[in-house]
């Protein structure tokens, strides 16, 4: 192929732009970027040759070499890994295929542009050599095609690239490096072996750099033709807990995750026994910009006996744990393990449970010991978390200890256990509320009793809660009630003189009820007294069975139909509203407006809000 130029795609132009402008301030990630690319390009390679042992050619041991050249001012990242063809080349160094490539675009949009840290979550990959250099090369033969196929692809970073057919006996990859005026501090050995040393340690393979020696004659530290490893090449989970440390494990999640915040907790284990692995897993600290995305890839990568499997193995973990960060290596799947097969594989079924099992050990503890810490961590995650209530029934108690709610008490961190231990005397069952905002949950008529009584009640605000609770009937043996569902029953805490009261005033309000059911029989299931009322003169509840009218919005939302069932009006007796409808003329709008109130205080919408509005001012001129 004689040389072309071609053009970036668009979202390359933006994330070049993107990475050389804000990531200057960090700029000697770019070879810890490269390093891992041609670490994986090892690994690709290792793996395509499990069935296919003659693409190692005569060349076996794999390995990265760093070198550079001070003169010509250029930077070298060597790897005899899978390389690329012509075609691999032009596509996978000018357009961006990635998943979530395009969410993390729009998550960029207008004043987060700037935004490092955004950045920073997203794999900047082989375009952050041009925070660096001003030109890259890459040469490269695709492992198995002949020299005469070899590539060079070379770009200044800006709007083209250009490719061209060499002859190139090696297999694997050369990233050339020249670097823009001003980055001499990189051409020099000490600063390239500190930061190989500090970002690719646990890489698996040796990353070599020319041996230094020491001149007498020169007085000065010459370059030897012989090459020396300098970094420890040993996969990181692989070695023994105590050898690793505290900032080694920091290191290896920032790799891993691309966050550039340390992570919450982590927790590393040989496992034995039936099925035999080493995990090593992460709970960030914060969540990432697609946490709400429930198909993305999954965070833990997948190796068997430290070989390379796949770094998106949804099997592993349940779809609640998406969060989790890091590394699993089995020492009993095949290295040939497909898709498909770690579906049905019982090993894996046993990793995942095990795995499942030790996040949530981790976050007891954090729960248990680190409180501030759990809080935080419940902010970022905590909604995604109550998805596990529904999908893992074997953990529901666990998963049901690490909830915290908001509650009439606290605006959060109330767990169920802290509830249940501050319940009265005769208190039966855990009351809850759910409600679009914290606001809305807090104001709502039907908390009235309740407060009057100091009975806690948890406000509920999440999107996932109602479906939650929709698996979710007890804890420690107290029944979950809904304080905006069916009759109130305060049970024991309620007296029986205020009971009868209530009887009393039910019945002398028998007519009332009657004409406000007839007045308003095309809305209202039905309408009675409450005691749940104080201040209030009505509220909305949904019958028994019925779905609450916060689900049935959230539904619509979602744009499912929700079953049509009409709701319950209560009426509180004491009110000077209510009294004043007997034998008032305008007994109709009074009605409406009774309901319509009710409607709005319980957060919802009036399907015809002009009539609600001629109602008042004709009582407001009356
Ligand atoms: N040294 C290399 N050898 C072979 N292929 C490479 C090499 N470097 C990059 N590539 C190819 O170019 C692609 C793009 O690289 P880039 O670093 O931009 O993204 P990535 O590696 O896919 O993602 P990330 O860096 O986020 O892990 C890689 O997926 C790989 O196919």
């Amino acid at each position: 192929m004689d040389k072309q130029t071609l053009s970036f795609q668009a979202e390359v132009k933006q994330i070049l732009h993107l990475v050389t402008h804000s990531l200057y301030s960090n700029k000697e990630i770019f070879l810890r970027e490269l390093v891992s690319n041609a670490s994986d390009a090892c690994d690709k390679l290792r793996f395509e040759a499990l069935d296919k042992a003659e693409l190692y050619e005569d060349d076996p041991d794999l390995e990265i070499r760093v070198s550079f050249d001070a003169e010509k001012k250029t930077i070298t990242i060597h790897d005899n890994g899978i390389g690329m063809s012509a075609d691999e080349a032009v596509q996978h160094l000018g357009t961006i295929a990635k998943s979530g490539t395009r969410e993390f675009m729009a998550a960029l949009e207008g004043e987060q542009k700037k935004d490092a840290n955004l950045i920073g979550q997203f794999g900047v990959g082989f375009y952050s050599g041009f925070i660096v250099a001003d030109r890259i090369t890459v040469e490269t033969r695709r492992a198995g095609l002949p020299a005469e196929q070899g590539v060079r692809w070379s770009s200044e970073g800006t709007g083209e690239f250009e490719v061209e057919t060499i002859h190139r006996p090696e297999r694997g990859t050369d990233v050339i490096l020249h670097l823009r005026d001003g980055e001499d501090e990189f051409l020099a050995a000490w600063k390239l072996r500190s930061i190989i040393s500090k970002y690719s340690d646990h890489i698996s393979l040796p990353v070599l750099m020319p041996k230094q020696r020491w001149d007498d004659e020169k007085k000065e530290q010459v370059t030897t033709d012989e090459w020396e490893a300098v970094n420890k090449a040993a996969a990181l989970w692989a070695r023994s807990k105590s050898d690793v440390t505290d900032a080694e494990y920091q290191e290896f999640y920032k790799q891993i995750s691309y966050d550039s915040e340390a992570p919450l907790a982590y927790t590393h284990n040989r496992v034995e026994g039936r099925t035999e692995y080493t995990q090593l897993l992460y709970v960030p600290a914060k969540a990432p910009f697609d946490l709400w995305n429930r198909d993305k890839r999954g965070g833990v990568k997948l190796y068997v006996k430290r070989v390379f499997i796949m770094d998106d193995a949804e099997a592993l973990m349940p779809v609640y744990l998406r969060f989790v960060k890091g590394v699993i290596d089995s020492a009993d799947l095949p290295l040939n393990v497909s898709r498909e097969l770690l579906q049905e594989s019982r090993d894996v079924k046993a990793i995942r449970e095990g795995s499942t099992k030790r996040v949530l050990a981790m976050l007891e503890d954090v729960a248990e010991n680190q409180k501030d810490k759990y809080a935080e961590f419940w902010e970022q995650f905590g909604a995604v978390l109550k998805e596990g209530i529904g999908e893992d029934h074997v953990n529901q108690e666990r998963l049901a200890k690490l909830l915290r709610f908001a509650s009439t008490q606290a605006d959060s961190g109330v767990g169920f256990a802290d509830y249940v231990a501050r319940m009265k005397e005769g208190q039966e069952a855990i009351y809850y509320i759910t409600a679009e905002t914290l606001a809305a949950a807090k104001s709502s008529p039907q908390l009235e009793i309740f407060r009057k009584k100091g009975i806690e009640v948890l406000l509920l605000t999440d999107r996932v809660d109602e479906w939650m609770l929709s698996h979710l009937y007890e804890f420690d043996g107290k029944p979950l009630q809904s304080v905006a569902k069916g009759g109130v029953d305060l049970g024991k805490l309620q007296d029986e003189e205020e009971k009868k009261a209530a009887e009393a005033t039910a019945e002398a309000l028998k007519p009332v009820l009657e004409r406000l059911k007839e007045a308003l029989k095309e809305r209202a299931k039905d309408v009675r007294t409450t005691t749940r009322l104080v201040d209030s003169p009505a509220c909305i509840v949904a019958d028994d069975g019925d779905m609450s009218a916060h689900l049935a919005r959230l539904l619509k939302q979602a744009g499912q139909t929700a079953p049509k069932s009409l709701p319950i009006l209560e009426i509180n007796a004491e009110h000077p509203l209510v009294k004043r409808l007997d034998g008032d003329a305008r007994f109709d709008d009074l009605a409406q407006i009774l309901f319509d109130q009710a409607l709005l205080a319980e957060g919802g919408q009036l399907e015809d809000p002009a009539a609600y509005v001629q109602r008042v001012n004709r009582m407001l001129v009356a």
